[in-house]
């Protein structure tokens, strides 16, 4: 950063800079005449670690780094464009400006001093109004970012948790909930049923379909439980075509009657091939477990799987307790 002279001898307007183009005060005009003006070669930083300093861009473009303390930089990074400043929250928190700046073209720069930009906020009339409203402007665009960033961050989250090929909730969504279920049902003295799923004679239907067919009939069953089960309950893919239902504050009884509604609407489904041509139904075997003193999320998740199984010995289709 090399000094090339002061404002007044340059062949810059006041005109030329946003936040003073209203000050034509000549108490500002005069202060800023004595400012200096510094060239930044393209690439090199405005270095800047102790003092809080206002800089206003004449010629060229800089590139701010996001405001944080220095080594936390989050990927942020704002072009300052002639007539543009930047340093204004560090000149008013009177605080080194921690923003990492540099020159992303050869560029001249005006400097102004936090004690002078003080004075001519005390001074002047317009100074302090261009600065509320860049202020608000930044503000503004600085809540957008974070509402962004935030919509951006639930989609992730969402999809972290969500199987891609049939939309129900995966494994990780398992096991980061069915525990606080499981402890909440506990300590309310609530009930809470699982159903676990498994597809019949699975593999022959892919073997003779083909692997997409097996997948659309993947989406159809999981479609079923979609649509048979209560917006409180959650429905999981818990494994290749094993699916689990999770369901609060239900008993046996009423899990039982669940299982038969899925069971049945399962075995109606209709799977269709990619020419739209129905193809054979399917059917599932369901192994059914109650929460009972003494189990935990994994005795019951074992306890559904045992079902499951006497289901799948008693020749699928069906439905065990
Ligand atoms: N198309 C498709 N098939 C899958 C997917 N995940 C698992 N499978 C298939 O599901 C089949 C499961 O086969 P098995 O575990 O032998 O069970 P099954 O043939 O259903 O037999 P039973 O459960 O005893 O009735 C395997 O062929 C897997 O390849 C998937 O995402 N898409």
């Amino acid at each position: 950063m090399e000094t090339i002279g002061t404002f007044g001898a340059s062949r810059y307007s006041i005109r030329d800079l946003q936040l003073f183009c209203e000050s034509d005060e000549p108490a500002v005009l005069d202060a800023l005449a004595g400012c200096e003006v510094v060239r930044v070669a393209k690439g090199c930083r405005v270095e800047d670690p102790f003092l809080a300093r206002l800089y206003i861009v004449l010629s060229g473009a800089l590139a701010v780094e996001s405001d944080v303390p220095v080594g936390i930089h989050d990927g942020t990074v704002t072009l300052i464009h002639p007539g543009e400043s930047v340093g204004e929250q560090a000149v008013l928190d009177e605080s080194p400006n921690l923003s990492r700046i540099s020159a992303v073209e050869d560029s001249e720069l005006l400097v102004i001093e936090h004690e002078l930009v003080w004075r001519l906020i005390d001074e002047s009339v317009a100074l302090p109004r261009a600065l509320l409203r860049l202020l608000s402007f930044r503000v503004r665009a600085a809540n957008a970012l974070l509402r962004r960033r935030q919509r951006l961050g639930e989609f992730y989250r969402e999809l972290s948790l969500n199987d891609p090929l049939t939309g129900l909730y995966n494994r990780a969504w398992l096991n980061e909930m069915l525990g606080k279920l499981v402890a909440r049902a506990c300590q309310d003295g609530r009930p809470l049923s699982l159903v676990m799923i498994d597809l019949d004679h699975f593999k022959k239907f892919n073997d003779t379909h083909g692997h997409l067919a097996g997948d659309t009939a993947l989406c159809t069953a999981a479609n079923v439980l979609r649509a048979a089960l209560r917006p409180t309950d959650f429905a999981v893919r818990y494994g290749g075509e094993e699916m689990l239902v999770v369901l609060p504050e239900t008993g046996g009884k009423v899990a039982l009657s669940v299982a038969e509604r899925l069971c049945r609407r399962l075995r109606a489904a209709v799977v269709f091939d990619d020419m739209r041509l129905p193809l054979p139904h399917i059917t599932g075997s369901f192994g059914i477990a109650t929460l009972a003193p003494g189990l935990d999320e994994n005795t019951l998740l074992e306890a559904a799987d045992a079902a499951l199984y006497r289901a799948k010995q008693a020749g699928r289709d069906t439905i065990s307790l």
